[in-house]
């Protein structure tokens, strides 16, 4: 079985023009896992750092981990291959280490990534989430991907995917929201319980989108204590509960210091006191333009919300 890269570099809005000097940087600096999706636009300049620096010979492809994602207008069965391998294209590579499903729902297939009706809803596909699986299980028998995991799955979608008859591979890890203000306690747990890795998204709040998570007081104090930065504290929070972590950056400094090549310990203590500012803040809102009616709807009673789960 694959082994995730504790800490990946993540690419969001990591803007074409920028991201592929990023990612030599980052590559340089020890990274060897890259967060990338066919919805962030940008896989082809990620791919471009990846083959400049496999030809300075500084890595080989087996060095890295180069993961991206299924979207949500490709869950149809007969759709899955092409998506994937528009992905490999653009990133110039033969396999991926692991693709995700980037959300359990299928919207409408076609080129627009957030096909909208007249209200402003998202148009749902009428597949489901496990079938779609099924398409990614064939990436791994014909060598396209190493390995398959989800991304945005709730404690009971995750279940049931765990619970399919005849599952031929399960999820190497759930991909999910989570940073101080929304720790997934829960959810972690459970993933966890089950051998499926939890690995964590916007670890920093996304800091240039006005969350003051890295000037949270507590972060802070806390940094001050290690003479750490505040981005280094919550990065080391996730790698120390065994949750895997992809801090975004395109600047050279904050890269080199997101991958705090010495280790350092968080007391126990400072652990918890981080633990207790989850106020079950959650920032990637995609779901609030999905319908009740969607068949993977992120309810009320359960999908996304934490304190639920
Ligand atoms: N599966 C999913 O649905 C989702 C997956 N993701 C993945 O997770 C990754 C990380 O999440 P993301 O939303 O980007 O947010 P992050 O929490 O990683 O925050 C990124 C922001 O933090 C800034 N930053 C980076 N390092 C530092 C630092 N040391 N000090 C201060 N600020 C810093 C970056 O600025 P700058 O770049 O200018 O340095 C950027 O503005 C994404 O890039 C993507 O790969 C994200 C959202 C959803
Ligand atoms: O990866 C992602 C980036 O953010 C988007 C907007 O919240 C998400 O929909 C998506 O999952």
């Amino acid at each position: 079985m694959e082994k995730i890269p504790a800490l990946g570099l993540g690419t969001w809005k990591a803007a074409p023009g920028e991201v592929a000097e990023a990612v030599k940087v980052a590559i340089d600096a020890g990274f060897r896992h890259f967060d990338c999706a066919y919805l962030y636009h940008n896989e082809s300049e990620v791919g471009a750092g990846i083959q400049c620096k496999i030809k300075e010979g500084v890595v080989t492809r087996q060095d890295l981990f180069v993961v991206s994602k299924l979207w949500c207008t490709r869950h149809e069965k007969s759709l899955v291959k092409a998506a994937c391998t528009k992905s490999l294209k653009a990133l110039k590579l033969d396999y991926l280490d692991l693709y995700l499903m980037h959300w359990p729902m299928g919207f409408k297939p076609g080129e627009e990534d957030l096909p909208l009706d007249r209200n402003g809803m998202v148009l749902p596909s009428d597949t489901d989430f496990l079938d779609t699986w099924e398409a990614m299980e064939d990436l791994v028998v014909t060598g396209l991907v190493r390995a398959i995991g989800v991304s945005n799955f709730n404690h009971q979608q995750l279940e049931r995917l765990l619970n399919k008859p005849n599952l031929r591979f399960k999820p190497l890890t759930n991909q999910v929201e989570c940073h101080p203000y929304l720790t997934q306690k829960n959810l972690i747990n459970f993933c966890q319980s089950r051998d499926v890795t939890v690995t964590a998204y916007r670890p920093l709040g996304g800091s240039s989108e006005g969350v003051a998570l890295l000037d949270d007081p507590v972060i802070q104090r806390i940094a001050q204590k290690y003479n750490r930065s505040p981005a280094q504290i919550v990065i080391r929070f996730q790698i120390q509960r065994n949750v895997i972590v992809i801090p975004k950056s395109v600047t050279p400094t904050r890269i080199r210091e997101n991958i705090q090549e010495r280790v350092f310990e968080l007391s126990e203590r400072d652990m918890n006191d981080i633990l207790d500012l989850d106020r079950n803040f959650r920032m990637c809102t995609l779901p609030t333009l999905i319908k009740p009616s969607h068949k993977a709807f992120p309810s009320e009673d359960g999908p996304l919300n934490e304190s639920q789960d």
